[in-house]
């Protein structure tokens, strides 16, 4: 007879959880997240406060799905725990991993859930799959933390309190209990790399290694405490090098070369772009070390690309097409964040365009080319004053032109105003282009 995982599962109770009282369980009929229900269900008697709820996802993707979702409704009616069983759709067309595409909808599934923990059954087993595939993918510190035993997911806490404890253990739980579950085939084709490991290489690692759970499981709680250390030291840096929506080149540079990177990391995970390759922003870094001042490396991303202007670092949006926007003049609004244009708009009061001028309804327009604007030597192309600014290529392709009402050319915001509209007292439009971490580019 083993220790009683129920003592086990109380005595960890996160404090974090202690004042929640609606649970829900990832119930998928197998082994473990039969073992959790059953553990939570008995959990009630001590912990009366508990509501304990169910969800079942329904891929769709066996042919015995609809016997899972039977099975389920059988123990929850049993242990009288609501259980709400939800359809997806998985589209086999897309190419992507059908695996993953499940995997996505589950925890879409799983973030609508109406309880304060969603709580699933990962264990140990898990953990140091987890870690041995992330190895064998060159994963860094993050992805060596493996699963942490408690996170946010959306408005939830999402809670795995069967981390520590070996799929052996819940086994024979489940025997001990006389529990049933149900069997997915798909977990036995080794053509998938987790199968594989856990059929042809795990029971290597038993026979010479038998501890290799619990030491694999040591090296993830390793790597979260670097992990989050990385973190702490990055969100200081970010911190220190954030000027408005753009990162300044000078104070990250001043920074060594692992912060620099750490930092480059974290300001573009805060814009939504997690999946940047280290060897692609190690590049990018080394440009912008050894290159002038004048030279404008670029580092492209699916979404957005980051470009040096000014000495500082934006991040914007490769706008296929910029649609007019109309707006007021409006000084006491002194930021317009203008997201379908991939920057903002600011007014300072520092000499720019005269009241009359700015009456009505402006316009900012997207460049169809040819554009001149009124300068005391003359009328200029706006694609000289651009280049003149220094601004990088793509970011000229997509810089505003101001319009005033009567649909005359007013400002290059940020270069240059009409020279017949100007006045020392007058407001002068500001244009910092880059997303900040309010209005990231859409996912
Ligand atoms: N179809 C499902 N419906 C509800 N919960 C599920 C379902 N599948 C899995 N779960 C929950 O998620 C846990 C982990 O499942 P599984 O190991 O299959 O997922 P994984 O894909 O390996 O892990 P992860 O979801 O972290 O990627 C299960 O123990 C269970 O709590």
């Amino acid at each position: 007879m083993q220790p009683d995982l129920l003592d086990a599962l109380l005595a960890h109770w996160p404090d974090n959880l202690s004042g929640l009282c609606a649970f829900e369980v990832g119930l998928s009929g197998g082994l473990d997240s039969m073992v959790l229900l059953s553990l939570l269900a008995r959990a009630r008697q001590y912990r009366p406060q508990l509501q304990l709820s169910a969800v079942h996802v329904h891929h769709g993707l066996n042919a015995a799905a609809d016997d899972w979702v039977l099975h389920c409704q059988d123990v929850c009616q049993q242990l009288a725990i609501p259980l709400r069983v939800e359809r997806v759709v998985i589209n086999r067309a897309t190419g992507e991993s059908l695996e993953a595409q499940a995997r996505q909808q589950r925890y879409t599934v799983f973030a609508r859930s109406a309880a304060e923990v969603l709580v699933l059954a990962h264990h140990l087993d898990d953990q140091s799959e987890t870690v041995l595939l992330q190895l064998l993918r060159g994963g860094g510190v993050r992805a060596l933390s493996g699963m942490p035993v408690l996170r946010r997911l959306e408005n939830l806490q999402l809670w795995r309190p069967l981390l520590g404890l070996t799929r052996q253990q819940l086994e024979q739980y489940a025997s001990e209990q006389g529990l049933s579950w149900v069997e997915d085939d798909s977990n036995a084709d080794i053509a998938y790399r987790r199968n594989l490991l856990r059929h042809r290489i795990m029971p290597l690692l038993q026979q010479h290694v038998p501890s290799y759970r619990q030491q694999l499981g040591r090296t993830a709680w390793h790597m979260a405490q670097a992990s989050q250390l990385v973190d702490e030291v990055a969100a200081a840096d970010l911190a220190s090098c954030m000027a408005g929506t753009a990162l300044d080149v000078g104070s990250m540079l001043s920074l060594s070369a692992v912060r620099q990177g750490f930092l480059l990391m974290a300001w573009l995970r805060s814009l939504g772009q997690a999946q940047v390759a280290p060897e692609q922003l190690q590049e990018f870094l080394r440009q912008l070390r050894v290159a002038a001042a004048a030279s404008q490396p670029c580092l492209h991303l699916p979404e957005m690309v980051v470009v040096r202007y000014r000495q500082q670092l934006y991040a914007v949006p490769v706008l296929s097409q910029q649609s007019a926007c109309v707006l007021r003049f409006d000084p006491a609004q002194s930021v317009c964040l203008l997201p379908g244009w991939g920057g903002s708009l600011r007014w300072k009061r520092r000499g720019g365009l005269t009241l009359p001028s700015l009456a009505g309804n402006l316009q900012l327009r997207p460049r169809l080319g040819g554009e001149v604007l009124q300068q005391m030597v003359g009328r200029k192309p706006v694609k000289k004053l651009l280049q003149e600014a220094g601004i990088p290529p793509l970011l000229r392709r997509q810089w505003p032109l101001l319009y005033a009402a009567d649909g005359r050319l007013l400002a290059l915001p940020g270069v240059a105003v009409a020279s017949d509209c100007f006045s020392p007292e007058g407001y002068w439009p500001d244009w910092q282009p880059g997303l900040d971490d309010e209005k990231k580019a859409p996912r």
